[in-house]
């Protein structure tokens, strides 16, 4: 972790037909106090106060050819210059406001015609930010509290089919897989509060299920209730969940927003699994949108227990290496007092396979890796999968304990 800056700093990739210096103080410019030409008001002193700053620049290769489509472009026959660069911006901008923040540091800018390219790959925020946002109140340590499973990854699966299913036959499954000895199971994004699985009768009728097993066996599996929706419903939801003995709930984060987030932060009493659905439109093209290095900070700030990341050997069109650097991003502390450390979750056509590359890869087991398919499409049903998938873990955990020597 690098010690919080005074000022807000983003880095970012630029990919631009002038100047990239030019194209760097456009940018702050256009961020902060300055417009495509100087205004009367816009003084030295209003500038020391407020302009945004060009911290450093670094020249990259040259692209071959435009990424972007540029209106009217400058230079049409290049050459395009890319460069990693900083800007920062004095925190009394905007105060310690995540919405805010993110219209200072991704912005217009996207829109710029002197770049065609631009992409936002870290940034690093001062302390106010910690005091003004909840961060997650459960992480890791609360997560492991609530499910009671230590030294292994919580093994998960999501309900399949993903939305079909009733009240009465979700609960069903739900008694399976607990009987099967699993940790962790979410309500699929799509299922939210549709007509023939309402959101309140899903939460009891799966509760009675998960309590009495709880009852019986000593263990409350950890169920993922999908509360997105409008901010009273969520925390409407939340109410229903805890009351009914739940021990957490789910938001598709683009869904409902930062503010959204913040206030489901802000109000659960429960960890707050955050489902990214929708990163793909913010991530996929490699110069444009965001890394999740910086992206993720922003619903850790608001109050995110867990992260999703992909998995490795996905079925969707993320490399391992990104999921990767993803899930150590997660458990890489954002603030020396208030980590707000968040939990990766794994998931995206995960099986058994992939169980000693993750652990491999990742070299922690503070991780949920969640299976759907990979579970509940086992040739020998449900329970088979969950076995399959625990026991895989505890090959890959103990198999690299041996070959360390260790016990
Ligand atoms: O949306 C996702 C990933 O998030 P989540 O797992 O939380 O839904 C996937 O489409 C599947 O649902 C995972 O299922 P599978 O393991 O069958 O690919
Ligand atoms: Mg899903």
């Amino acid at each position: 972790m690098t010690a919080n800056p005074v000022r807000i700093e983003a880095d970012y990739l630029i990919e631009t037909p002038v100047d990239p210096r030019l194209a760097a103080e456009t940018m702050a410019g256009e961020q902060s106090s300055g417009t495509f030409v100087a205004v009367p008001g816009e003084t030295p002193e209003l500038k020391a106060r407020a302009a945004a700053r060009v911290e450093s620049l670094e020249l990259l290769d040259a692209a071959s050819a435009p990424s972007l489509p540029v209106a009217r472009p400058i230079n049409p026959d290049g050459p395009w210059h890319r460069a990693r660069v900083t800007l920062s911006w004095p925190l009394d901008n905007i105060g310690a406001s995540l919405p805010n923040l993110v219209t200072a540091i991704a912005g217009n800018l996207w829109e710029l015609r002197q770049l065609t390219g631009l992409r936002l790959l870290d940034l690093r925020l001062p302390l106010a930010f910690a005091s003004a946002y909840p961060g997650p109140k459960f992480g890791v340590a609360g997560t492991r509290e609530l499910t009671g499973v230590n030294g292994r990854p919580l093994i998960g699966t999501i309900i399949k089919p993903s939305i079909g299913l009733s009240p009465a036959e979700t609960a069903a499954l739900v008694a399976e897989l607990c009987e099967a000895g699993i940790d962790f199971i979410k309500d699929d994004e799509l299922q939210s509060d549709g007509a023939y699985c309402p959101f309140d009768q899903r939460v009891r009728a799966v509760m009675r299920v998960v309590n009495d097993h709880a009852n019986r066996a000593g263990k409350k599996v950890m169920i993922a209730f999908n509360v997105t929706g409008e901010i009273d419903q969520m925390r409407r939801r939340h109410d229903l969940v805890l009351g009914e003995g739940g021990t957490c709930v789910m938001a598709s984060i683009n869904s409902v927003g930062l503010a959204g987030m913040v206030e489901l932060g802000r109000h659960t009493q429960l960890p707050v699994h955050a489902h990214r659905n929708g990163w793909g439109a913010l991530n996929r093209h490699p110069a444009l949108g965001w890394d999740y290095t910086a992206w993720h900070k922003l619903w850790r700030l608001a109050g995110a227990d867990h992260m999703h990341v992909n998995g490795i050997g996905n079925k969707f069109s993320e490399t391992d290496d990104s999921v990767v650097t993803s899930a150590k991003a997660a458990l890489t502390p954002m603030f020396a007092h208030k980590p707000c450390i968040a939990m990766p979750v794994f998931s995206s056509g995960q099986t058994p396979a992939q169980a000693l590359p993750t652990w491999r890869a990742l070299g922690s087991t503070d991780l949920i890796f969640a299976a759907g398919g990979g579970i509940l499409a086992h040739p020998d049903g449900p329970a088979a999968g969950v076995s399959d998938l625990r026991a895989a873990w505890d090959a890959a955990i103990a198999g690299d304990a041996a070959i360390a020597g260790k016990p």
